[in-house]
């Protein structure tokens, strides 16, 4: 690997935000054409400053249960009710269920502010909204968080937890799950408050809240819409705990009123973006199918 790239990336000048607002043809050309310059830039990062001493990125960050149920099901698919049992319907077709243990999240927290201290580049989410303090997570995403030990441990969770989970909750996914995609949000009072209603570009949405116990918000709920009925469930994110739902589930995060949240959101959709049919049925799926991982090649393709 070329040294230097760390001082490199850092010297690089960004885009200004009124450019990124007006989302700016030199703006994807900036990530583009700096991408390997800042993945490289994170990988002497990740060598050379980042205090790895305080820390693993690693399954142990998360809750007890859940790590057991999921270890348990990967070694024998059929005892995949153990995992289902702790996820709780908490709106139709919206589940929630424990995903970090918020006493280590201390751990993940602490990493994010070492990756915000690097002065490293970092592309901002901007599918709805420009989210300034979030960061693009997935490697199909140019300017995304590439430091290895984060993608070790982001792939995990998308392959390890987030796609099976989601294959048992909504069967006919399956097929429609080989791509991901990933980014954090940040929300606070004064600068990116909320989200108005819409549908994801997923088949089906991740999204787990990394407040600390101690970090405590008003209002940012997440609005769920029913379809078929018109009624609105409204749900609180509580510490290291995570939602899931087909992306075709209109849903908004209302403002923010004191504190703030920060979540990471992931994506599964099929090659090229391909999502499942509306209202798609899916013939029986035995337990050793759902827990694979499939061997589809990571495709490129950005929703955003
Ligand atoms: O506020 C949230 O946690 C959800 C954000 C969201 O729906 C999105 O980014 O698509
Ligand atoms: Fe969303």
């Amino acid at each position: 690997m070329k040294t230097n790239q760390l001082q490199l990336a850092r010297a690089l000048n960004l885009p200004t935000r009124q450019a990124m607002l007006n989302r700016e043809h030199s703006v994807q050309q900036f990530w583009s054409n700096n991408n390997e310059l800042i993945t490289n830039a994170w990988s002497e990062w990740e060598l050379s400053e980042l205090n790895q001493s305080a820390f693993t990125l690693d399954d142990s960050l998360l809750d007890k249960n859940l790590h057991e149920a999921i270890t348990k099901a990967w070694q024998d698919p059929t005892k995949e009710h153990l995992v289902k049992s702790l996820l709780k319907e908490v709106a139709p077709d919206v589940y929630e269920f424990q995903f970090f243990d918020p006493e280590r999240l201390s751990d993940l927290r602490g990493y994010l502010e070492q990756v915000w201290s690097s002065g490293i580049p970092m592309r901002p989410p901007y599918g709805i909204v420009l989210n300034r303090r979030g960061v693009m997570l997935d490697k199909r995403s140019s300017g995304y968080l590439a430091a290895p030990n984060f993608q070790a441990f982001y792939n995990e969770v998308l392959n390890n937890y987030m796609r099976p989970i989601s294959r048992l909750l909504f069967p006919e996914i399956m097929g429609y799950d080989t791509q991901t995609f990933g980014f954090s949000i940040y929300y606070d009072p004064n600068t990116d408050a909320s989200i108005r209603p819409h549908t994801d570009a997923s088949a089906v949405t991740l999204n787990i809240n990394l407040n600390l116990p101690e970090e405590k918000f008003t209002g940012s709920e997440l609005d769920f819409y029913d379809q078929q009925t018109g009624k609105i469930t409204q749900l609180s994110f509580k510490p290291g705990c995570a939602m899931i739902h087909r992306g075709n589930v209109a849903h908004a995060a209302k403002p923010i009123l004191t504190g703030d949240r920060t979540n990471f959101v992931m994506w599964l959709f099929g090659d090229r973006g391909r999502l499942p049919a509306h209202g798609a049925q899916r013939n029986h799926i035995n337990a050793k199918e759902r827990w694979t991982t499939p061997q589809s090649i990571h495709d490129g393709y950005v929703p955003f």
